[in-house]
């Protein structure tokens, strides 16, 4: 099974990630962008004010189909729970807002970015959405690069809103604005409700 992890820059994912590495010891924990020298690329991208908002799609994606090539599907081939910090709806929330800002004519970014996955990605089975104003979000995160601005914050909140309307199954809705004690007990309780839930999930 595939938990992913989602919310905007500074909204507790990391936190909740580590905390959850004590009660599922022998899950695979990942994250994008990862640590491969695509996710290197990424980073570099990131901290480029002027990096190409299309190239910049593709570096990301780029660093998601290695990530699904070398991590995500050998474990889920194995049948290991696998909890991903951020993982494809982070491009469908960020890079569709990064998009709608240019001036480059992509009618309907967040479709065109699902489409390009479609094709080979593996979606979640759930995904917790630590959701949190994007104010808060850039003060905590300490807006030190060109996504942590609540303008640019309040957009991808925006698209993350539409994700969550559109699959209201997959996302669980977790409010960040709480202490991190209170948040990693929502999200624990999330976990387990899950995968009482769910029987284990062979797909890869
Ligand atoms: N519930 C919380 N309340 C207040 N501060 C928090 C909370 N959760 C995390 N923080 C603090 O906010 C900052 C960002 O937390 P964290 O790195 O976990 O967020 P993140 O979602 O992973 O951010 P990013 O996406 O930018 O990596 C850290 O300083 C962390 O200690
Ligand atoms: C995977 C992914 C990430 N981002 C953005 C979100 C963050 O601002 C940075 C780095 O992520 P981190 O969790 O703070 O390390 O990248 C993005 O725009 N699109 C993505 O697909």
């Amino acid at each position: 099974m595939l938990i992913t992890l989602e919310g905007l820059d500074g909204s507790g994912k990391t936190t909740v990630w580590e905390a959850l590495h004590d009660v599922y010891p022998d899950a695979v924990f990942t994250r994008e962008p990862t640590d491969s020298w695509y996710g290197d690329a990424v980073y570099r991208s990131i901290g480029d004010e002027d990096a190409d908002p299309l190239a910049e799609l593709f570096l990301y994606t780029a660093d998601h189909a290695d990530h699904l090539a070398n991590t995500v599907r050998p474990a889920l081939h194995d049948g290991e729970l696998v909890v991903s910090d951020r993982y494809s709806d982070s491009r469908f929330a960020y890079q569709a807002a990064s998009l709608a800002a240019s001036d480059i004519d992509i009618a309907r970014p967040m479709e065109y970015i699902r489409g390009v996955h479609s094709a080979f990605s593996r979606p979640p089975d759930a995904t917790i959405y630590l959701d949190l104003d994007a104010r808060t979000a850039a003060e905590r995160s300490g807006r030190t690069d060109k996504y942590e601005r609540d303008g640019y914050l309040s957009a991808v909140r925006e698209n993350y809103e539409r994700l969550v309307e559109a699959e209201p199954e997959r996302f669980v809705r977790v409010d960040a604005t709480r202490s991190p004690e209170e948040v990693i007990e929502a999200v624990e309780g999330a976990f387990a409700d899950i995968l009482d839930g769910t029987e284990h999930d062979a797909r890869e």
